[in-house]
């Protein structure tokens, strides 16, 4: 994200995907970059979603995508796939 924040990025909304394996520490990044504070998180089922906005005006959606293998998250990875609006903010 730091990149996005560089001086030379014109876009001014970013969509990422927080991806990793279960008890990795996603959702506690994504609640921390939110709200400022630890919180205490329970397993991911299927995914959370947040917004938050730099103070320079940049927004971000934030997609903290559970690590355990659940049908949700089978639905999700398929619609992924099926949608190159998404892909393109998959990094390589
Ligand atoms: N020591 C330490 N513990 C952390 C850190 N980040 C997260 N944890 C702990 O690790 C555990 C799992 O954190 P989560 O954020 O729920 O992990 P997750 O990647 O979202 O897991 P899933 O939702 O199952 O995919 C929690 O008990 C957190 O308190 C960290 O930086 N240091
Ligand atoms: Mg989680």
């Amino acid at each position: 994200m730091g990149k996005l924040i560089s001086k030379g990025w014109r876009k001014r909304d970013a969509r990422v995907i927080m991806l990793g394996l279960d008890f990795a520490g996603k959702s506690t990044l994504l609640y921390k970059l939110k709200s400022g504070q630890a919180v205490e998180t329970c397993p991911t089922v299927g995914f959370n979603v947040e917004s938050l906005q730099t103070p320079c005006g940049i927004s971000f959606t934030l997609w903290d995508v559970g690590g355990q293998d659940t049908p949700i998250l089978e639905q999700f990875w398929l619609h992924l796939l099926d949608s190159h609006h998404w892909l393109q903010f998959v990094p390589l």
